[in-house]
């Protein structure tokens, strides 16, 4: 079984559990009484490199990063320091996250808000928008075709824009099949859990114009944006380094200032 199999048997567990404790409809009474779902796209698409910084307590590959006592307080530095969204990491068993951690976000900035977790039902995407999320991840590698399909489809019905996931060739033309407009590049193998990189730069130019490039994973810092930068990317996923930056509002700062053009 591959790292990703593990991860998303999981995520099924828990997710029965708590579609046992709360049914669909109080989902969707939830996100009745909400603002609509914010818009990333004009400011990913705006001149300059844009940054999602990501709350992330741990990783499967590295283990425990950042104990991210208060996630509002970070997400709130991220805001300040010129995040153009946020990602929640929400999976419990390996990432150390929750939804509770994205509720706590949403009520401190009001900056567009990503459910980072492995959706393999529409349930996930209700739970995403209840909680106050904006976007959703869909991992191309987790999904068949079919699933693929009717989930992008149902996050749109609900206003969430989705990042599609990739990381090579097949699943990039199988983001483009269902309409994907902001797909990211996993540098990082979720069946092997190895960065690459170089997957970037190959994938970019598959890339219709129109499509907003997302570059993810293994940014350290400013010298990484830039290089991303240059290689065609509007947006930037960063979690690691900047849990670990004791200046977390700075460190977003600079990476957003690497890139030419970056100051906007
Ligand atoms: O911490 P990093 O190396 O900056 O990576 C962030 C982000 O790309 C990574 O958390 C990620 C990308 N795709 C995912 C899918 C599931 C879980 C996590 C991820």
């Amino acid at each position: 079984m591959s790292v990703l199999d593990d991860i998303v048997a999981g995520v099924r567990e828990d997710l029965a559990a708590r579609q046992a404790q709360v049914g669909e409809s109080q989902l969707l009474e939830a996100a009745a009484v909400l603002p609509p779902a914010l818009d990333p796209l004009p400011a990913f698409r705006a001149p300059g490199l844009s940054v999602i910084a990501e709350v992330k307590r741990s990783s499967p590959s590295k283990g425990h990063l950042a104990p991210i006592p208060d996630p509002a307080a970070l997400a709130a530095a991220y805001a300040a320091g010129g995040a153009d969204a946020i990602s929640v990491l929400t999976e419990q068993r390996r990432f150390g996250g929750s939804l509770d951690d994205l509720r706590q976000v949403r009520a401190a900035v009001s900056t567009p808000l990503l459910r980072k977790d492995f959706v393999v039902t529409g349930y996930q995407l209700l739970e995403a928008r209840a909680a106050g999320a904006d976007l959703v991840l869909l991992i191309v590698a987790a999904l068949d075709d079919a699933l693929l399909h009717d989930l992008h489809q149902q996050a749109g019905e609900l206003g969430l824009t989705v990042l599609t996931e990739v990381h090579d060739e097949a699943e990039t033309e199988r983001a483009l099949a269902v309409g994907a407009r902001l797909v990211g590049v996993n540098a990082r193998n979720l069946k092997t859990l190895e960065v690459h990189p170089e997957v970037f730069g190959r994938l970019a130019g598959l890339l219709p114009d129109d499509v907003v490039t997302v570059a993810e994973s293994g940014v350290t810092g400013p010298d990484d944006a830039a290089r991303y930068a240059a290689e065609g990317a509007q947006v930037i996923l960063v979690g690691e380094a900047l849990v670990k930056d004791g200046d977390p509002r700075g460190a977003v700062a600079a990476m957003r200032a690497a890139a030419p053009g970056g100051e906007r």
